[in-house]
């Protein structure tokens, strides 16, 4: 049979997933696996690289076991990861230096601190389209070979290599034949000069990173290497496909007309807008970054990232212990009709776009003695909505586009109250695909698309179908006094540091 079948592996922060597609883009069998989280210190956060690797094997094996499709029938693997996670290796070894320093770790705050204290925070803006803060993997490149014995020298000698989890992946999978990326990983390093599409030599000197540490930036779309038989069932599979997950998400979930916009209600929220050949520079705290690069062409997006959403739902079940599982919180919510005035800021781990506030700390406002658990529930579902409609104001006072409908997708979609809340908030619609695993997707169709499962986007754009949508239904009043709220409860979250 000609092969016509596409695996795509999504490396996200807290489990890997493999998902088998068919040549309609339908999912016909997934694995997900979880690993292990390790916090040495308040505010780190770290991953063992090697058992990353091994959980993508573990769901590649348990994906074919279940399914009728075998690793002769794949045409072609994408790759998708959890952006910004940086992985230092030794060459000859393969084995990891050190732990990989999630985008969530905040270890290198003091290493940001320095920089912009030599004001060079617009430099690398410019250049790279984001701002000096952990989240990035330029600074934990640096802190890497700042605090790992030996590991400057031996980056000096060419012995180490960099990479973010596709590249890590790649480079496993490929036996050690490709060190590569993507302009979208590229993208999110603060080393990558994102409108020459060039490692950017003067940025490097300031983070001390040595260039022959990092991979050759490629395209999101081609062949970058093939599967060693060992890896895959005996088969050299073409690795086809890569993007980091949210330019994944926003590439499946069809948005490939300027203004079109996403948001991935995840762990955290992350809405990409298409800006297309425009690079649009924010005054507002977004970032700008790549959205893909594909046949020789690079197109932009404006970005907006919320460190907390999905995993304050977590918070009300393992911290607060006031739910049993998420789709609980939906049922509390919705036993009122109004939050009645409280609020809550999850800045668990500082604040984001459009605030960019590392220091801040999380804040409920508004209790009253008749304040029960389905007030903090709600407060809490609403805080994503809040969190997202800031990036939207950002977004649209930037691009000089006004939203005409999001598109949605991950874990928390499932929350309808939530969906709503943020239609009414929006005064948009919310619109939500059939195929909700739009990171996977999307990486389907960029592998698809090098090995010839599809001819083009406008072939792809076809599959986009709506499993369901919700229309804006609140006053505008009402909606102005509730955003305004929000607003003074961030700001007071903001001023409190104790
Ligand atoms: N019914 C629900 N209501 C609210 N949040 C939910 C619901 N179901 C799942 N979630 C949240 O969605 C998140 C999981 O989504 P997922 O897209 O798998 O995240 P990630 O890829 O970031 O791990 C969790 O943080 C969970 O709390
Ligand atoms: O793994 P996720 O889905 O939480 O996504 C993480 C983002 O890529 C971080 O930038």
């Amino acid at each position: 049979m000609t092969k016509k079948h596409i695996l795509a592996i999504d490396q996200g922060t807290t489990s890997s997933r493999a998902i088998l597609f068919n040549d309609k883009g339908e999912m016909l069998q997934t694995a997900q696996r979880e690993f292990k989280q390790h916090f040495p210190k308040p505010g780190w956060v770290e991953h063992n690289a090697n058992e990353i690797w091994t959980s993508v094997l573990a769901v590649i094996a348990e994906v074919f076991s279940e399914s009728d499709v075998t690793p002769a029938d794949i045409a072609g693997i994408g790759i998708t990861n959890q952006r910004e996670t940086t992985v230092v290796w030794d060459k000859n070894t393969g084995k990891p230096v050190y732990h990989a320093l999630v985008w969530q770790s905040r270890q290198t705050a003091d290493i940001c601190r320095e920089l912009r204290e030599e004001g060079l925070n617009e430099k690398f803006r410019k250049k790279t389209g984001l701002l000096l803060d952990p989240y990035f993997s330029g600074t934990k490149v640096k802190w890497i070979l700042d605090n790992v014995d030996g590991a400057r020298e031996k980056a000096e000698n060419g012995d180490l290599l960099f990479g973010t989890i596709d590249t890590w992946l790649i480079w496993k999978l490929s036996g050690g034949k490709a060190h590569v990326t993507d302009y979208t990983n590229a993208a999110r390093t603060l080393m990558y000069n994102i409108h020459d599409l060039k490692w950017d030599d003067e940025l490097l000197e300031h983070l001390d990173v040595p260039k022959q540490m990092l991979p050759e930036v490629r395209s999101s779309s081609e062949v970058y290497a093939e599967t060693i038989d060992y890896h895959f069932f005996g088969e050299n599979v073409p690795i086809a496909g890569v993007a980091g997950d949210q330019h994944a998400a926003l590439f499946g979930q069809g948005c490939f007309e300027e203004g079109m916009v996403k948001n991935t209600y995840g762990t955290g929220c992350f809405i990409l807008m298409n800006t297309g050949e425009k690079a649009v520079e924010s005054k507002n705290g977004l970032l700008t970054t790549l959205a893909w690069g594909i046949d020789g062409k690079v197109e932009y997006a404006l970005e907006g990232s919320i460190f907390v959403a999905g995993s304050a739902i977590q918070w009300l079940r393992d911290g607060l212990q006031i739910i049993e599982d998420s789709p609980q919180s939906e049922e509390l919510a919705t036993r009122i009709t109004s939050s009645d005035g409280v609020y809550l800021v999850p800045a668990f781990v500082g604040l984001g776009t459009p605030y960019w506030d590392s220091e801040a700390r999380g804040a409920m406002f508004g209790l009253t003695r008749g304040t029960e658990r389905s007030h903090i529930a709600r407060a809490t579902l609403e805080s994503l909505a809040y969190q997202t409609k800031d990036v939207m104001t950002a977004m649209e006072s930037d691009s000089g586009i006004e939203l005409k409908q999001l598109r949605a997708d991950g874990g928390a979609v499932a929350n309808n109250f939530l969906m709503q809340f943020q239609s009414d908030l929006l005064n948009a619609p919310v619109e939500i695909p059939s195929v909700t695993e739009t990171t996977a997707l999307g990486a389907a169709y960029l592998a698809g698309l090098a090995v010839g499962v599809w001819d083009s986007k406008d072939e792809i754009a076809k599959n986009w179908n709506m499993d369901r949508s919700f229309k804006p239904n609140m006053d505008g009043n009402e909606r102005d006094d509730l955003y305004n709220g929000w607003k003074k409860a961030v700001d007071a979250t903001m001023t409190f540091k104790p």
